[in-house]
């Protein structure tokens, strides 16, 4: 008798979708942790390093000493009541923790909240998303979500009927998207950023890739833009975002800003403008354009990926699309409290004067200017390895250099059966223990380019010889002795 479930009889949207930031390599990754710890001593390397997803409390990184003092609040109220408390927390923690119980019926944590999220951290968050862009924000607008992921694959249930709908996303792109669009059963229409042109991104080239794709009677609906770019690093300059905007109006897409690394730029000569303030700045009003941002706490400086926080803030849609939204998020009854708090927090920081100011911005620039060294140094790392040449980080928290591999390694690639580029990672791997992500696995072709793959920033350059350049040094050697 057929098994009740096998592959076989799955959704084959499920067997169609994939996920590279945690596939083949970092399967093998685990195996190779299993076996150090069950026979030390037998791999050249002590310890296996996750270059493959920016996580960066993983690797050393420490939260925000005020958001945690909130949450600690929030989570235990019976701590307010206490004297000792005040020679334990800031007095702008312990208000701060007033203000959000106050906002929550019950002053419970642990009740389901609104489906968007609590009001009066919707007020913050909209509270904080007017200062930074100078135009206003409405606390309607804002769905609090447990992490920017869910609230893509949201945007993707709304907008993606059946495989005749596309979304215009960028090549590489973070496979999220390739991924939620395979899910729900869509065609995901690519345009491929320029690595010569530090990975920018032409609006005619955007032309040519949607005219192909409705001359194969395909309705793009959506254009997805990550700025700043995963695994790209590139920040967008604020004309080419005025030309975007105009695309997606003259076209009816809707644009969906994928703006999670808002924080993270690390080059003088760009800042980051968001989408919400370029359409504004333009002078077009709430019904012109169906735009989507999306914001998370797992990156920035406070990296609070485990806590699960985020929003998406909608602008440009009917009353009843929005109600439409607002459905399947109810579906979900709503996100986790504790990231709904950290969303507030984060979009809404101590401020100069508070109390907790001084320490709040010496953590931060402290953990700001240490990405930004640690880009610098794998950029440049990577631009003296031989074969290697690496693009500007300038911002998010990931590069991605490109290798020429020699023929014979390409060959034997082949024989086994391997994309070059994830042979290349998983030789990496098993020569040094540093954990890699092949640029196939964000929609790169050969063709498009040379082999390259993904590496996040974040790991120490300090650490064992067995680790950093020198491993990836080693490693390339053996690769590149194929040769002989
Ligand atoms: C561009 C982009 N959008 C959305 C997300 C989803 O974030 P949350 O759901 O955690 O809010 C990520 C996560 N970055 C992945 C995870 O680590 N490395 C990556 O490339 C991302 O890089």
């Amino acid at each position: 008798m057929a098994a009740v479930v096998a592959v076989e009889n799955l959704n084959p949207k499920v067997l169609k979708c994939e996920y590279a930031v945690r596939g083949e390599i970092v399967i093998h990754a685990q195996r190779l942790q299993q076996q150090l710890q069950t026979q030390p001593g037998s791999l050249p390397f002590e310890d296996i390093l996750y270059c493959n997803i920016g996580n960066p409390q993983s690797l050393g990184q420490q939260p925000v000493t005020f958001f945690r003092e909130v949450l600690a609040l929030c989570d235990h109220p019976s701590l307010l009541e206490k004297e000792e408390t005040k020679s334990l927390f800031s007095a702008d923690a312990i208000s701060r923790a007033k203000q959000i119980l106050a906002a929550i019926p019950g002053r419970a944590t642990g009740a389901y909240s609104h489906s968007q999220g609590i009001k009066g951290l919707r007020d913050a968050i909209a509270a904080g998303i007017a200062e930074r862009d100078g135009f206003p924000a409405n606390a309607d607008d804002i769905f609090i979500t447990d992490g920017a992921s869910p609230g893509v694959h949201m945007m993707m249930q709304l907008l993606i009927r059946d495989e005749k709908d596309g979304i215009l996303c960028p090549i590489p792109q973070y496979p999220l998207y390739s991924a939620s669009i395979a899910l729900h059963g869509g065609t995901l229409v690519p345009y491929y950023l320029d690595e010569s042109t530090g990975w920018g991104l032409k609006t005619s080239d955007l032309k040519k890739q949607l005219d192909e794709a409705r001359s194969q009677g395909i309705d793009v609906r959506a254009l997805v833009v990550i700025n700043p770019g995963n695994p790209t690093g590139q920040v967008l300059a604020e004309e080419n975002q005025y030309d975007i905007v105009k695309f997606c109006e003259s076209e009816g897409l809707v644009l969906l800003a994928d703006e999670v690394y808002q924080e993270n730029v690390y080059v003088d000569d760009k800042k980051f403008n968001s989408f919400k303030k370029i359409v504004r700045a333009m002078g077009y009003g709430e019904d012109d354009l169906p735009l989507v941002s999306f914001q998370s706490v797992s990156k920035g400086y406070y990296g609070e990926c485990g806590k699960r926080g985020g929003y998406f803030e909608i602008t440009g849609f009917s009353a009843p699309v929005r109600e439409q939204v607002y459905k399947i998020a109810s579906v979900n009854l709503c996100s986790n409290i504790t990231g709904q708090i950290l969303a507030s927090l984060v979009m809404n920081p101590p401020k100069p004067g508070d109390e907790s100011y001084a320490a709040y911005k010496a953590e931060k620039d402290g953990i700001v200017e240490s990405l930004k060294r640690r880009a610098k140094s794998l950029e440049d790392a990577f631009n003296k390895l031989e074969g290697f040449s690496c693009n500007k980080a300038e911002g998010a928290m990931y590069v991605f250099p490109q290798i020429r591999l020699p023929q014979k390694a390409i060959e034997a690639a082949k024989a086994a059966g391997k994309a070059p580029d994830a042979f290349y990672a998983l030789r990496l791997l098993e020569a040094t223990g540093i954990v890699v992500v092949p640029g196939s696995g964000f929609g790169q072709t050969i063709e498009t380019l040379g082999f390259i793959f993904y590496c996040d920033v974040l790991a120490r350059l300090s650490m064992s010889p067995g680790h950093g350049t020198s491993g990836a040094q080693s490693c390339h050697r053996r690769t590149r002795s194929l040769q002989s």
